[in-house]
């Protein structure tokens, strides 16, 4: 024997019916004994109460009820449920006169619903040719007299369902009204939110089924809600226990009292979606598969209540006069928090429940008030509650991590020693990230790491197509899904929470021009909710600088290939470490210096670990290393070689940056900072290769006229000795006992065979001096400059990011 039961989305019209009816025909088939326990169709039970209200305050009641019937019956018009609907119009015409109407009156109205769908079924099944048995459920069920949400009393339900389906001949096929039930006096009872399931389970357990079907218009139960967690899975199996733990922390799918009946008989209960009878849905059986979180689920009809009291430490007896007051209040308490201090507890009530509330604990401390000993009782009602069932608290660790990473405070948690669950509470407005947070953080499904790129030239343009390129092998062997939502130039920005395509050139342009590409782009990523927000700087701008410290305050890590931020004054460089280590926020700018080389990487690890670095020295640009290597061993006119440069995309988006010496200035004073020197740029020893007439000309005139400067290269090349080759290269001298370095980038002439004078192409190379090293210095040489390498440079701390974010 089998009880299968209908919800009311599957039973209303259209799809839903006629997949019903054909889902019973094949039971039919297959199964002796099925029991169909079906629910009121779609708004059925709502627009009973809507008439009712209606008829209560004499309103003309006429319309809605035509409405009622004619979707009830169609398309079968010739269904004959006159009988029915003239009892309902009795029922209304009477609340009309009375102009009230008592919860025993709305019971009887209610049934309806019921009664309509199983008759309604009953005679389709018959036009199909099943053969079935009509079940009023006022037959089986009987409850004590609460009615809205009566308690079956066992016994002589028990008795009735026995008794009833023994003695009477029935077809294969019972439909059984759900959610209607009488009390001992035969008068019309409901039993409550879930009633339709329950009286499923009831029905189960008494007649001994083998198996319970549920169907809804779901799939089956999810690891979340798939409304807020897009990347929510389906659970195959829960076992009884995890099921009702779901049930009490929030899946409304599932109720606590339709579980229990079938524990008893461990009789297993399978969710299934009646548009998908395919699906295997979810089963819910004795034994649970796997070990581990089961799903996260979401109250939002709640309100903290915060009781503060400076005078409470040690007094016995406070907690019991706050239970007593509101269990007299008939407010049931589900969650509470309490410090060891004793001075605060946390109270997480119905909302509707907590004005009630605070007035029945003002009034119980009253005295306590003027005593000075409770000083607050307050709501605190835009909050959530989210519970992660199956939650181990010493693995809590990592989700609340990655909650405060995206700046989400719990404002009160609290975990069960059995049932390992832990509980927080958080306000709403946070609360669809922090469910995607910790969902992505539990369920290790896919961490979605959203990122905003800023300045979309070489570089930037590079890693956008770098990253698109590698989204989906990222996806499989990292899960971690790296979501571009964000790309700007300096005028314009393109936004797209589910991800920017291989499109995004011919998207942005057709973005509207805006003034605050950071502005709107932090607007956006709040509007939708974004988490693991990364901000990338790919421009040269000074003035974009000035965005870090909002980013980083809104949630964002940093990663930057411009160096602008590292190297203006020592105060910013301060303010701005400060506002990470405030927010818990990382900035990561390796291709800073030696572009995708990992230098700064392994300065900090030397610096970090007590090793003394006494000096760096080096080629530290790529574009400057290429020129000076190729015009050194060529005929090729300065100038020449320079265009290439420019053209291979190794120089500064304006090239008289390298040129002048600033970049390579640049890079000296980040690593010495790095090194916890406090050195400000203008300490800085600069031989600026511009000669002096060219320095105040427009860049358009200089770019064009880049002949202009052969002569006096040609002259320093020729002064050398022979076999000597000119170097541009930067000089660092730290002494551990001088707050400041000695910073110099200057031109050398240097031995053709020595490590610097034997450099090739783009390379840079950083010869790092350590005191353990000795005269032996540690070299890191490789590519120093191209669109290519540090795009991939900046890709890399996109990852390390995006690991870190556990
Ligand atoms: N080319 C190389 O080998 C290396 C470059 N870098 C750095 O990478 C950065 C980018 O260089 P490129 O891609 O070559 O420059 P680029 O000139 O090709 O691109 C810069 C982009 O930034 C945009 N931009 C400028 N100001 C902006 C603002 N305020 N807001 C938003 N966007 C803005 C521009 O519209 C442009 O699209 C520079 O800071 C450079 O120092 C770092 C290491 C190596
Ligand atoms: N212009 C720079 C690019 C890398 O920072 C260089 O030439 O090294």
């Amino acid at each position: 024997m089998k009880v299968i039961k209908f919800g009311g989305k599957s039973l209303a019209n259209g799809n839903g019916l006629s997949n019903v009816l054909e889902i019973i025909s094949q039971k039919n088939k297959e199964e002796e004994n099925l029991v169909v326990v079906v629910s009121a169709r779609g708004n059925t039970t709502n627009q009973l109460e809507q008439i009712l209200e209606q008829a209560k305050n004499k309103e003309d009641y006429s319309k809605a009820l035509e409405q009622l019937k004619k979707e009830e019956l169609e398309p079968y018009y010739s269904l004959e449920l006159e009988e029915v609907f003239l009892r309902l119009e009795q029922l209304f015409q009477g609340v009309f006169y009375l102009g009230d109407y008592s919860t025993k009156i709305k019971d009887e109205v209610l049934a309806f619903g019921e009664l309509l769908s199983a008759k309604i079924i009953t005679k389709l099944l018959a036009k199909r040719g099943v053969e079935a048995s009509f079940i009023d459920s006022r037959q089986l069920i009987i409850t004590n007299n609460n009615f809205g949400n009566a308690v079956t009393l066992e016994k002589e339900t028990a008795q009735k369902i026995k008794t009833y389906f023994s003695n009477n001949k029935l077809s294969n096929v019972k439909i059984v009204t759900g959610f209607i039930a009488s009390n001992l006096k035969g008068e019309t009872t409901t039993l409550g939110r879930n009633g339709s399931n329950y009286t499923a389970s009831l029905l189960a357990n008494y007649l001994s089924a083998r198996e319970v079907e549920s169907y809804t218009h779901v799939d089956g139960i999810f690891t979340a809600n798939p409304d807020l967690v897009p990347d929510a899975k389906k659970i195959e199996q829960l076992s009884f226990n995890e099921a009702n733990e779901l049930a009490n922390f929030g899946a409304n799918i599932l109720h606590a009292k339709t579980i229990l009946p079938l524990v008893e008989k461990h009789i297993p209960l399978r969710i299934l979606n009646t548009f998908k009878p395919e699906d295997k849905g979810t089963l819910i059986k004795k034994e649970s598969v796997a070990k581990g979180i089961k799903s996260i689920s979401v109250l939002e009809d709640v309100a903290l209540i915060s009781f503060e009291g400076r005078g409470l430490l040690g007094k016995v007896g406070v907690d019991a006069r706050i239970f007593k007051a509101l269990a007299d209040n008939d407010i049931s308490v589900s969650i509470i928090s309490q410090g060891s201090s004793e001075r605060g507890i946390g109270l997480v009530v119905k909302t509707v429940k907590a004005t009630k509330a605070v007035l029945a604990l003002e009034k119980e401390f009253e005295n306590d008030f003027y005593k000075k000993d409770v000083n607050n009782i307050s709501i605190v009602d835009n909050v959530a509650v989210i519970s992660i069932i199956g939650q181990e608290l010493n693995e809590f660790h990592k989700p609340f991590n990655a909650l405060v990473k995206n700046q989400i405070t719990p404002l009160l948690f609290n975990n069960t020693i059995t049932g390992k669950n832990v509980s927080l509470v958080v306000y709403k407005d946070q609360l669809h990230k922090a469910v995607n947070v910790i969902h992505g953080q539990v369920f290790g499904v896919t961490k979605k790491i959203n990122i905003a790129i800023f300045g979309k030239g070489l570089v930037g343009g590079t890693l956008i197509n770098q990253i698109l390129e590698n989204t989906q092998s990222i996806l499989e062997k990292r899960k971690i899904h790296l979501n571009i939502f964000a790309i700007a130039n300096s005028k314009k920005v393109l936004l797209n929470k589910e991800g920017v395509t291989s499109n995004w050139e011919s998207d942005l342009d057709n973005t509207a021009l805006t003034n605050d590409i950071v502005k709107q782009t932090l607007a956006y990523a709040q509007e939708y909710h974004l988490e693991n927000l990364i901000a990338v700087d790919n421009t040269a701008s000074l003035d974009f600088v000035n965005n870090y410290i909002p980013l980083v305050e809104a949630g964002f890590d940093l990663v930057s290939s411009n160096k602008i931020a590292n190297t203006v004054s020592f105060e910013f460089y301060k303010k701005l470490r400060k506002c990470l280590e405030e927010n818990k926020k990382e900035y990561l700018y390796e291709t800073n210096v030696g572009a995708g080389l990992p230098l700064i990487d392994t300065i900090k690890l030397l610096h970090d670990s007590g090793e003394n670095i006494t000096k760096i020295r080096g080629v530290f640009s790529g574009s400057l290393s290429y020129l000076f290597n190729k015009y050194s061993s060529s005929a090729i006119p300065f100038s020449v070689v320079l265009q290439e440069a420019i053209d291979k995309g190794f120089t500064e988006p304006d090239p008289r940056e390298d040129l002048c010496g600033n970049d390579v200035a640049r890079k000296l004073l980040i690593l010495a900072r790095e090194l916890d020197l406090e050195n400000e740029f203008e300490d800085i020893t600069i031989e600026n290769l511009i000669p002096q007439e060219f320095r105040a000309i427009e860049a358009k005139e200089f770019l064009s006229g880049l002949e202009k400067l052969n002569n006096t290269f040609q002259q320093k090349k020729e002064s050398q000795k022979e076999g000597h080759v000119l170097r541009y290269i930067g000089d660092l001298l730290g002494d551990l006992q001088q707050p400041k370095g000695e910073l110099a980038v200057k031109l050398v002439s240097v031995s053709k065979s020595s490590p610097l004078g034997s450099l090739k192409g783009s390379d840079a190379i950083f010869e790092i001096y350590t005191e353990s090293y000795g005269e032996q210095p540690i070299v890191i040489q490789g590519a120093g400059a191209g669109a290519q390498v540090t795009a991939r440079g900046v890709f890399g701390d996109i990852l390390r990011l995006a690991k870190n974010n556990n």
